[in-house]
């Protein structure tokens, strides 16, 4: 590929990736100077010592323009010929200090060290966000816009939707209406393939996936005012997400035999249930018992064998911490879509048997509230 790019390294002081064979000695490594040298790390030495760097005055990237890396001595050369391209490694704003790290190579031109980074007019900062922020590098989305803008070059629209949706929790966008609106294209573009996708449809699509990685995060689209209206999915798009992450649940072999180990009194309450569930029955179960006597165990093989089946089961539970023990195991809030404040009126929907499979629930550790 012409012209060839640089791939620069980007990490934290004293943060980067140093390889070695197990049987090398660990002092031995330590004390190598070499291994401490990165791209970075020589950057800075550049423009602390090299004159010809330092008349150049040069961002990161634009380094590799003039000077050549030599991987085994760990060096900068000045470049003879040859056009190359400088890239900085990508960062997610969720890695916090090191991508503000990167947002400040990506403006300050001839840093000299990590500190000289954090420095303004004299004054040493804390933090890379810090002297981001003073720098005026955060202010007006910018440093945002150029964060998309990179990203949709070579991201997905699946993943563009993730990043933004990220950005909108985790940078507090000044404006996310404006980012929204500048990258909404960029994010569509797999639904543009889809047939009969009018551009009314398209955006509600965009923006509910949006609102599913906000969900996982705590947050909720319409608190950033995206467009005008609010965005509400359709009760059967809903159902059908819901229904899709039942379906994709992975019953592992493990679960599937775990049947055959149960004790008597475990085996008792599984055939009991089961058969209720093959008969197509309702019923309610109750199961008790001192803490370590097997319950879990049980609903386990139940969710196992019952999933196999090609029916739907519901693992639900009180607590984040029970549930991420059962598998497919989501809280009752998060399953039921149950408000925080809920009064003697609320009653949550389960739609069961829209394709004739039965929807069956276990809950696991009911200590508070009764719901169903
Ligand atoms: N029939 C069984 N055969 C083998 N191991 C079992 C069996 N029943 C339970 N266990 C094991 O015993 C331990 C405790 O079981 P389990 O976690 O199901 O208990 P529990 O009643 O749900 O406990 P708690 O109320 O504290 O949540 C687990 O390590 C589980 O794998």
């Amino acid at each position: 590929m012409s012209p060839s790019v640089y791939h620069l390294q980007l990490h934290l002081e004293n943060q980067q990736f140093v390889s070695f064979k197990t049987a090398d000695n660990i002092d031995k490594i330590m004390n190598n100077p070499m291994i401490r040298k990165t791209m970075l790390t020589e950057y800075f030495l550049m423009n602390r010592t090299n004159e010809y760097a330092k008349q150049l005055n040069l961002l990161y990237k634009e380094f590799p323009q003039y000077f050549v890396w030599s991987k085994s001595y760990k060096i900068w050369t000045r470049r003879q010929r040859g056009h190359v391209i400088g890239r900085l490694v990508t960062c997610h704003p969720t890695e916090g200090e090191r991508y503000y790290l990167r947002l400040l190579l990506m403006n300050v031109r001839s840093p000299e060290s990590y500190q000289d980074l954090r420095k303004i007019d004299g004054k040493y900062y804390d933090t890379f966000r810090e002297s981001a922020e003073k720098r005026g590098l955060l202010h007006h989305n910018n440093n945002l816009v150029d964060c998309m803008t990179e990203a949709v070059c070579y991201q997905m629209p699946y993943s563009l939707r993730h990043l933004f949706a990220t950005i909108l929790v985790y940078c507090n966008p000044d404006n996310p209406k404006e980012l929204w609106e500048q990258f909404e294209e960029s994010m569509s573009e797999d639904f543009n393939k889809l047939p009969n996708m009018d551009p009314k449809k398209k955006r509600h699509s965009v923006l509910n996936h949006i609102n599913d990685v906000l969900h996982t995060m705590g947050h909720d689209v319409n608190e950033y005012r995206l467009i005008s209206e609010n965005v509400v999915s359709s009760r059967v798009e809903s159902e059908a997400k819901d229904v899709n992450f039942e379906r994709n649940i992975v019953v592992t072999k493990e679960d599937l035999l775990l049947y055959k180990k149960l004790n008597t009194e475990q085996k008792k309450a599984y055939d009991i249930i089961l058969q209720r569930v093959l008969t197509n029955e309702s019923g309610a179960f109750f199961i008790d018992g001192p803490g370590g006597s097997g319950k879990t165990f049980l609903y386990r093989a139940l969710l196992a064998t019952v999933r196999s089946k090609g029916f739907i089961a519901l693992a639900t539970t009180t607590s984040g911490v029970a549930a991420s023990i059962l598998p497919g195991g989501r809280t009752a809030h998060s399953r039921f879509k149950i408000p925080i404040n809920i009064d003697e009126q609320f009653s949550c929907n389960i739609n069961n048997d829209d394709d004739h499979s039965t929807c069956n629930v276990v809950y696991n550790e009911i200590i508070q509230k009764a719901l169903l």
